[in-house]
């Protein structure tokens, strides 16, 4: 399980803010927009619960903060409790709490007491980011490259399929990519030999947790990389070369997500 560390959370309002600019010269429109779009859904100052939890690895230090930060940027009404676990999720109900936020090291959760909807980060994250990818006002076709089809990337992958796209699809984890070309009929497509059909993409998603998955030959000029996947799916350099326009943020897309589906 790849956990965030406190130097991925550092100036998260300032990484949200930059993410958010990045999806609005993608889309047209800014997280906010997309998440109402797709969900049908718009927050009314819902109080949200957000309590640390001790197993595992632990607290993660400015996690429940950076959840604070997250939650007000997109205009809820959030507090942490002082305690964790148990103690922590009584302390959240009994000061109002209507939607709870907390992680464990293997389940990040929203859960809305008031009308029973729950979700899990890591589909709510990988369907969100193929969701923005999926309205690049730019792109060249219905063609996306999908790397890494684990518990973020499989359900981003599935969602470009609904919407009709033409995925190719790669993991390391070559069962698992066999699996997914047969449940999900994407075309299997290793970027880094694909000398029978070259091509490049102009629409590109990766949700792995290795840098530089995504190697010079796929990538088209000013194509859109949505990546979840940290660390970083390509380097600085090739980002300038080629115009990329990023989309990548260590945890309020991914939150976002989570608490528009649960409203
Ligand atoms: N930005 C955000 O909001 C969030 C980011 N994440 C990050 O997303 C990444 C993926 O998370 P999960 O899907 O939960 O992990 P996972 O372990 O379920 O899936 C990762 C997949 O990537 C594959 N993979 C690893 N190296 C590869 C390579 N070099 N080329 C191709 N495939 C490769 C693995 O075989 C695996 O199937 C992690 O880095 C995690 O920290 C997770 C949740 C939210
Ligand atoms: N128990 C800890 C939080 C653990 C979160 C682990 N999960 C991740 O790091 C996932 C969530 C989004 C990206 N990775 C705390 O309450 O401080
Ligand atoms: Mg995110």
């Amino acid at each position: 399980m790849a956990l965030l560390t406190p130097e991925d959370l550092e100036n998260i309002n300032k990484q949200l803010q930059e993410a958010d600019s990045s999806v609005r010269k993608v889309t047209g429109l800014d997280i906010k927009g997309i998440c109402k779009d797709f969900y049908g859904t718009t927050p009314c100052c819902e109080k949200v619960g957000i309590v640390p939890v001790t197993s595992g690895n632990g607290i993660i230090g400015s996690f429940s903060a950076s959840l604070h930060a997250i939650t007000g940027y997109f205009g809820f009404d959030s507090f942490v409790t002082d305690m964790p676990d148990v103690s922590g999720y009584y302390e959240a109900v009994r000061n109002g709490a209507q939607i709870i936020l907390m992680a464990d090291d293997n389940t990040f959760l929203a859960h809305n007491l008031k009308n029973g909807k729950i979700a899990n980060n890591q589909p709510c994250t990988g369907i969100i980011y193929a969701e923005i990818a999926s309205r690049h006002l730019k792109a060249d076709s219905k063609d996306v490259l999908a790397v890494g089809l684990g518990k973020v990337g499989f359900p981003g992958a599935a969602h470009f399929v609904h919407k009709g796209f033409r995925v190719y699809g790669y993991d390391a984890d070559k069962a698992l990519l066999e699996k997914t070309v047969s449940s999900l009929g994407i075309i299997p497509f290793d970027p880094d030999n694909h000398s029978d059909n070259f091509r490049k993409f102009s629409i590109i998603f990766e949700a792995t947790p290795c840098a530089n998955t995504i190697p010079e030959s796929v990538i088209s000029e000013n194509c859109v990389i949505s990546t979840p996947g940290i660390p970083c799916a390509i380097s600085k350099e090739l980002q300038k070369k080629y115009g990329v326009e990023l989309i990548m943020e260590p945890l309020g897309i991914g939150t976002a997500s989570m608490l528009y589906s649960v409203l």
